[in-house]
């Protein structure tokens, strides 16, 4: 059965098509650097141990340009690997923003769509392209499933003393007003993989996902019990163009007294933020490039990014009663070692020891970057969003075939 995978991110999109139930992919690309210069995508076609690599360097203004891309890759004379879309018989979305209404993964009817759209508001920089890949997919894959998996759903065990806000609680009880979490499959994944290596289904983790987003989970015996994204996905960890935690008395202070509206104010703190409104830049191998140069803004807000963390870090470990391994992932999280030492950095009191050199190997598989003797592994471990999607999509698929029919 052949599934595709479309997993929009807030600045990429990667795919992979599967023929289940081999969970190994037929082809594998990446779109990344979306709204920015020089957009690159990577697809790659893999047959046996071969591998044919293409890669395109071009302006991408947005997702949808990006998916057109995609789909031409797919059905290419020479480079495609499929004759006809409707050789595809299920297409697995990655939609980011759950809400109330979708705590598994889901069929994509009309009214899951229109589910998916009222939450546009609430993570706008992901549920559009979601929403976007899902009419695209449909317009090309006529004859295949949609399925939707969603960010928040791992993290609907969390406890209602870590989900609640400090609000009056109707606005909860009547309006749902709580903390969702995201990044969700990601963290799901990497902790699978963690309890698997660690030989430990009880073992007390932190899993760091740093990628143009940026989120933190704790996780107890491979349940999500608190995760630093919230309502939508934008507070917590300082991210590529999102802000994270900040004093909600700032939004007062704009609107009152500095005249924005709130739709600026919304801009502002979703694109214009984090890395990008510190140093101009929101890909962090431009932030490295301005180290290395010796930027005094890339270096502190290279600090920032650290720092927030190391308080994540602090408050998992003092919720969770213990620690048995953190975990980075993601595209920073598994590529910029520099970064990974900046973290761990002082954190030996809580056993928490990195061995400079192992954390300088370059790998894309699982590997523990810790000293020896530190009491706290410390793991790289690569994720991988489209095959935890894939899984959930054939699971479903499996569990109610009619729906193929
Ligand atoms: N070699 C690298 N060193 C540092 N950062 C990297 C490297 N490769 C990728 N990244 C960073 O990973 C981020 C994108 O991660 P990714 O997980 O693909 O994001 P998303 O899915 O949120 O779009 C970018 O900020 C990029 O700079
Ligand atoms: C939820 C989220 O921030 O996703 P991404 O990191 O892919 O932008
Ligand atoms: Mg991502």
């Amino acid at each position: 059965m052949n599934i595709f995978i479309i997993n929009s991110g807030s600045s990429s999109i990667k795919y992979q098509l599967f023929k289940m139930p081999n969970t190994k992919p037929i082809c594998t690309g990446l779109v990344e650097r979306i709204g920015l210069e020089n957009s690159i995508i990577t697809h790659k076609l893999l047959k046996g141990d071969e591998e044919k690599i293409i890669r395109k360097t071009m302006d991408l203004v947005d997702h949808e340009a990006g998916l057109q891309q995609v789909a031409e890759l797919l059905t290419d004379k020479e480079v495609g690997v499929i004759k006809d879309p409707r050789e595809i018989e299920a297409v697995g979305h990655r939609v980011v923003h759950g809400g109330e209404s979708f705590a598994s993964t889901t069929m994509i009817t009309k009214e899951v769509k229109a589910e998916i759209k009222k939450l546009f508001s609430l993570a706008p920089l992901h549920n559009p392209a979601n929403y976007l890949g899902i009419e695209v997919a449909e317009k090309i894959f006529t004859l295949a499933k949609q399925i939707a998996v969603f960010d928040t759903a791992f993290h609907q065990t969390m406890p209602p003393v870590a989900y609640r806000y400090a609000i009056p609680q109707s606005f909860y009880s009547e309006r749902g007003i709580r903390a969702y979490g995201f990044h969700g499959t990601s963290h799901k994944y990497v902790t699978a993989k963690t309890l698997q290596y660690l030989k430990n289904d009880k073992a007390k983790i932190i899993t760091i996902h740093l990628g143009n987003g940026c989120s933190m989970t704790a996780v107890n015996a491979g349940v999500s019990i608190d995760t630093s994204m919230g309502f939508g996905p934008l507070n917590g960890l300082i991210m590529g163009t999102r802000s994270g935690d900040i004093d909600p008395s700032i939004i007062f202070h704009l609107v009152n007294q500095l005249g924005y509206s709130l739709d600026q104010v919304n801009n502002l703190l979703n694109k214009q933020s984090g890395m990008m409104g510190l140093t101009g830049f929101s890909d962090m191998r431009d932030i490295l490039k301005g180290i290395a140069a010796g930027n005094e803004q890339a270096e502190l807000a290279y600090d920032m990014y650290a720092y927030r963390i190391k308080k994540y870090i602090g408050s998992y470990a003092a919720v969770l009663n213990g620690l048995d391994a953190i975990v980075f992932t993601a595209g920073v999280g598994e590529n910029d070692c520099a970064i990974r030492q900046m973290i761990c950095a002082e954190m030996d009191f809580l056993g928490i020891k990195l061995d400079e050199e192992k954390n300088k190997v370059r790998s894309a598989s699982l590997r523990e970057i810790n000293t020896d003797d530190s009491p706290v592994k410390i793991l790289v471990v690569p994720t991988n969003e489209e095959l935890e999607i894939v899984e959930q999509c054939f699971e479903l698929i499996e569990k109610q075939p009619s729906v193929l029919s």
